[in-house]
C-alpha cells in the first residue's frame, strides 16, 4: 500500500538529516514540507517564535497537546536544559509511531516523553503518571476545538500555577476563536498575539501566548 505522508516526511528525515543533530532534523522537515509536501508542523517561522518563547521560560516541565510527526517537539526539547522533561500527547498511533522515529533520529528521546491517547483523558492522569505538580510550560496544537476544554481542565487538575505560560499555534488558521474569547478577556491570562503566518504559506496565522496569573 502507498506510504503515508508521515511514512514520507519520516524518510526525507532520514535521508537528508544528520543523526543526533537536531537542526539538521529541523530543517530536513522544513525542506521537505516546502519543497515537496506540505505537512501541518508549527515550520520555521512561527517555529522561531517557538524557541524564543521556551528560551524564556527555560522550563523545568513542558506539555505539548498534540505531537504529530514530532517537528515541534524537537524544536522544544532541543533547547531543554538536562534533567528537564517535555511530555507529549498524540492521539493518532500513526502519527505517534513516526514521532518517536523522528525524536529518536534528533537524539532527543531522554528528553522526551510521548504519550498516546486524548489530551481529554490523559491530562488528568499528568500526576499519578509523571509525578508532575505543574507545568511551566504548554505548548497547544492539537484540535482546534479542544484548546479551550483542555486549558479548562489544566486550570481544574491544578496543574497549572501563578506564571505558567501557554502558547497556542493556530490561533488564526484554522483558527481558535472561543480560545482566544477567553484567554483574552478572563482576569486569569495575561495574552499577546505573535502575528505569523501559517506554516510554509503566505496565508496570516500566528501564536498566542497566555500567563496564568492564578
Ligand atoms: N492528544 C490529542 N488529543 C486530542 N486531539 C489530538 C491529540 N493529538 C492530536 N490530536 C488531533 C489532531 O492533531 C492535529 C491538530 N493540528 C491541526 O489540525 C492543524 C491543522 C492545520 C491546517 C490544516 C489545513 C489547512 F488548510 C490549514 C491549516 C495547521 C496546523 O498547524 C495544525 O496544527
Ligand atoms: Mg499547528
Amino acid at each position: 500500500t502507498r506510504s503515508t505522508r508521515p511514512q514520507r516526511l519520516l524518510r526525507a528525515v532520514q535521508q537528508k538529516a544528520i543523526k543526533g543533530d537536531p537542526q539538521s532534523v529541523i530543517s530536513a522537515i522544513d525542506y521537505f514540507c516546502r519543497h515537496s509536501e506540505w505537512a501541518m508542523n508549527v515550520g520555521d517561522e512561527k517555529g522561531s517564535i517557538l524557541d524564543s518563547v521556551v528560551c524564556e521560560v527555560c522550563p523545568t516541565t513542558a506539555l505539548e497537546l498534540g505531537t504529530y510527526c514530532g517537528y515541534s517537539t524537537v524544536r522544544i526539547a532541543r533547547l531543554l536544559p538536562p534533567g528537564t522533561k517535555l511530555i507529549t500527547l498524540e492521539f493518532n498511533p500513526a502519527f505517534a509511531a513516526v514521532a518517536r522515529q523522528v525524536i529518536e533520529y534528533a537524539g532527543l528521546q531522554n528528553k522526551v516523553c510521548l504519550v498516546e491517547g486524548a489530551s481529554g483523558d490523559l491530562i488528568p492522569k499528568m500526576c499519578q503518571m509523571f509525578g508532575i505538580k505543574t507545568f511551566d510550560f504548554v505548548f497547544i496544537d492539537h484540535w482546534k476545538d479542544r484548546y479551550l476544554p483542555d486549558i479548562k481542565l489544566l486550570e481544574e487538575c491544578q496543574l497549572l500555577r501563578k506564571g505558567s505560560i501557554l502558547l497556542a499555534d493556530n490561533v488564526i488558521c484554522p483558527g481558535t476563536p472561543e480560545y482566544l474569547e477567553y484567554v483574552r478577556n478572563s482576569p486569569h491570562y495575561e495574552s499577546k498575539y505573535f502575528k505569523s503566518h501559517l506554516e510554509y504559506t503566505k496565508v496570516e496565522d500566528g501564536l498566542e501566548k497566555s500567563v496564568f496569573l492564578g
